[in-house]
């Protein structure tokens, strides 16, 4: 029970202005609601009729989703932790934290970057014995192993000195790359520490192995005896820092916390589960070893920002009043290699300062894979029951055995056979089968009656490399569009099964993601059916004197006004919305199309989804011209052509159109007030292709399109015109 005086760990504020929102939201319905009757009044008898009919199948669509992205923006709340009162009551009897690292491949993923996000989380501002940090390499990349080994020794100096000057961030990448001056002897000691560390990480990643008198002065290695390929291995498992020993410690003799090295067993005749079962894994081998009741999840390129976010979490947890019923705490994914105004609109905006806020308010922002952190018992299954109550006293962590002993006893937990006729993966663990296993994992556990929580604090927790290339940022669009339409689908479904069993606005909130993929259709139609119309001569809109502009423009216009205000008070620029938008054609043009497509297919057997890594090294040239804003093409890819093609039919149907005015004379008045909207809708979609038409014809530099591919989807462009404008 809660004593008198109890002061909170945490207080929850509603967000401003959520009466006026939703008088405004309200007003665009209205509005909505009158394009819709003006469809169906109006349905031409002849020319344009299926035209007509599509557009209106279109707009009850983008009305209908429209109305599901409105659950989040009418009930956001924001939260702040009083971390004080959590040291006042809670400093002797903190919980164990265990820290996933996941990595799965040395060339996506380099060695150095991976080991500057594991010293990150080391050096939380927490006591280290109760502190595990676990690297789960699905390469099974020796090179991986050794930059760990040499992290497990750097650590030595990097984490008493990120705690004597109190410095942040501590990923030691991060950190000496923003301070570069004012160095006191200890941080030039320190750097120099790391700068040849990291130099013999990368000779040793460039040389493509590891220099046998390394190899031969660590027994670690001899675990690669028997290893064939990534695909193809047993158990590796090593205890690098053992946390139970006393004897563990830094230069200045305090505590170390426990660092382990896992890649677990792989066998071609196993299907690995790919994230997800290395989670799973992980979850079982930290069982063994340290048992943390808090487990937090990283990916091994979202490095810790804040050395407090644990503390930060457990405000959350360890609350009296209603900490129990708390499964997960998700921080944002935020990232360090944006540009400020965004061209791949990776950054993620509006999703993660509007929508989760609004997730929040309905008590279950979504797992979002990274900067997560989750009870144990809870991502092991448990379903939450009236009378939980935390009993963080309980910490069970083996001392007896010794270092080997604990070795041998995890390694069978993460072989390939160990989960043949168990739960994992269906009631324990992370859920498999989805390309995207933190939704799915986050909404069944939502589904079994546990709320989440979302933290924003000013200082991001959290950052990481976000795509750098228009190809990276659509192929991890496709993975994430095609796996919300598969929870869709599945059995916790949020429309269908997940009623009853958390809030509607929440389920709305689900939707908005899990019909990503859907949306496609409507866009596509959208953006290339009323330019060729255009094209003709043919009206499927209302005319300038038509009262029924009115709808239309209020709509569009307040829609627009309501997204453009957003994005700025989120942060963003205003170059950044207009790269947003452009964006958001690309993805919904694209990728959320091959997603759909893919999706079919897997429902009829004819293929798999598979999980594509985005890359978070860049080659030299193409950094270059992401810094300069420039967006990157450069490869061949049947999303690439969709895109230029839908890009191209809307420039040969403007230019097609302004030269027939040009050459009716009076004409131009004519069409401009017949088709104000579809020369505006046409007009809007070449200018946001802009960069689109430099990459297929003006650019010069490898960046640009491929030149097959401008000859493909200029053929494609103009059979589409020609065919529509004379032969339909
Ligand atoms: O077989 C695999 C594949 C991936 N990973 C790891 O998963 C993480 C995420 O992969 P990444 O290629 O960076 O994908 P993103 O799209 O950036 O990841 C987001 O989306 C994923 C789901 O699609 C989530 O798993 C991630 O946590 C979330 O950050 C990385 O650390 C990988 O090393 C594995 O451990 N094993
Ligand atoms: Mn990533």
């Amino acid at each position: 029970m809660v004593s008198e005086g109890y002061l909170p760990l945490f207080e929850t504020k509603e967000g401003k202005g959520r009466v006026a929102y939703r008088v405004f939201a309200a007003s665009i319905f209205v509005g909505i609601c009158f394009i819709w009757s003006y469809r169906a009044r109006f349905v031409p008898e002849e020319e344009g009729r299926w035209g007509w009919l599509g557009l209106f199948a279109a707009e009850i669509w983008f009305g209908f989703y429209w109305i599901l992205t409105q659950a989040p923006r009418c009930n956001p709340i924001y939260r702040r932790t009083f971390k004080h009162n959590l040291s006042k009551r809670h400093e002797g009897h903190l919980p164990g934290v265990d820290i996933f690292v996941c990595t799965a491949d040395p060339e996506m993923e380099p060695p150095a970057m991976v080991i500057s996000t594991v010293l990150s989380v080391m050096a939380y501002d927490y006591p280290p014995e109760k502190l595990s940090v676990y690297l789960s390499d699905d390469a099974g990349s020796e090179l991986t192993y050794y930059a760990l080994m040499e992290a497990s020794q750097f650590a030595k100096h990097w984490i008493p000195f990120c705690k004597k000057f109190n410095i942040q961030p501590r990923a030691p990448a991060a950190y000496f790359a923003l301070h570069t001056d004012h160095q006191s002897n200890e941080e030039v000691f320190v750097q120099k520490l790391y700068k040849d560390m990291e130099s013999r990480i990368k000779a040793a990643v460039e040389l493509g192995r590891v220099p046998e008198e390394i190899r031969s002065s660590s027994e670690g290695f001899s675990q690669w005896e028997t290893y064939t390929s990534r695909r193809d291995h047993d158990t590796i498992l090593q205890i690098l820092i053992d946390g139970r020993d006393t004897k563990a410690t830094d230069v200045e003799g305090s505590r170390l916390p426990t660092l382990v090295y896992l890649a677990r067993a792989k066998s071609p005749q196993y299907f690995h589960n790919f994230k997800a079962g290395a989670m799973n894994a992980l979850l079982r081998v930290s069982s063994q070893i340290s048992n943390g009741k808090i487990v937090l999840n990283v990916d091994c390129d979202m490095y810790s920002n804040n050395s407090d976010a644990i503390r930060d979490a457990l405000c959350f947890f360890m609350d009296e009043e209603k900490g129990h019923e708390i499964a997960y705490v998700q921080f944002p994914q935020k990232f360090d290699n944006v540009l400020k105004n965004e061209i791949y609109s990776s950054t993620l905006r509006v999703h993660s300062e509007v929508e989760f806020s609004g997730f929040d308010g309905f008590e279950g922002p979504i797992y979002i894979g990274t900067g997560c952190f989750h009870r144990r018992d809870v991502l092991c299954g448990k379903k939450y029951s009236k009378g939980y109550r935390n009993n963080w006293n309980s910490d069970y962590r083996n001392f007896k055995d010794s270092v080997n002993e604990l070795e041998e006893k995890s390694k069978h937990l993460a072989s390939c056979s160990y989960e043949e006729n168990t739960q994992w993966g269906k009631e324990m663990g992370l859920r498999y089968g989805c390309p995207v296993e933190d939704v799915i994992t986050g909404l069944s556990i939502q589904c079994q009656g546990w709320k989440s929580v979302y933290c924003n604090p000013e200082r991001g927790a959290f950052l990481g490399v976000a795509p750098t290339t228009l190809l990276q940022t659509l192929v991890q669009h496709k993975r994430w569009s095609e796996g919300d339409l598969q929870i869709l689908l599945s059995r916790y479904s949020p429309a269908w099964h997940a009623r009853g069993k958390i809030s509607l606005g929440l389920r709305m909130g689900y939707c908005i993601y899990c019909l990503w993929a859907v949306n496609s259709l409507a866009t596509i139609y959208y953006s290339i059916i009323p330019s060729l119309y255009l094209l003709r001569g043919v009206p499927l809109f209302p005319q300038v004197s038509s009262p029924w502009l009115v709808p239309f423009t209020y709509v569009i216009l307040a829609k627009y006004a309501a997204s453009f205000v957003e994005f700025l008070s989120a942060g963003g620029t205003i170059l950044g919305w207009w790269n947003d938008q452009r964006i958001w054609l690309y993805k919904r043009t694209s990728s959320y199309l091959f997603a759909f497509i893919d999706t079919v297919l897997k429902i009829l057997g004819f293929s798999d989804s598979a999980f594509v890594i985005t890359a978070k090294v860049t080659d030299e040239e193409v950094s270059k011209r992401y810094e300069k804003e420039m967006m990157e093409f450069g490869a061949s890819s049947p999303m690439f052509t969709v895109i230029a093609t839908i890009s191209l039919v809307n420039l040969l149907c403007f230019l097609g159109t302004v030269k027939k005015t040009v050459e009716s004379g009076s004409g131009m008045v004519m069409a401009f007030h017949t088709m104000v909207l579809q020369v505006l809708l046409c007009g809007i979609l070449v200018l946001i292709n802009w960069p689109l038409y430099q990459g297929l014809f003006f650019r010069t530099d490898k960046g640009r399109m491929p030149t097959s591919l401008t000859i493909k989807s200029f053929i494609y462009a103009l059979a589409t015109c020609i065919s529509f404008s004379f032969l339909l």
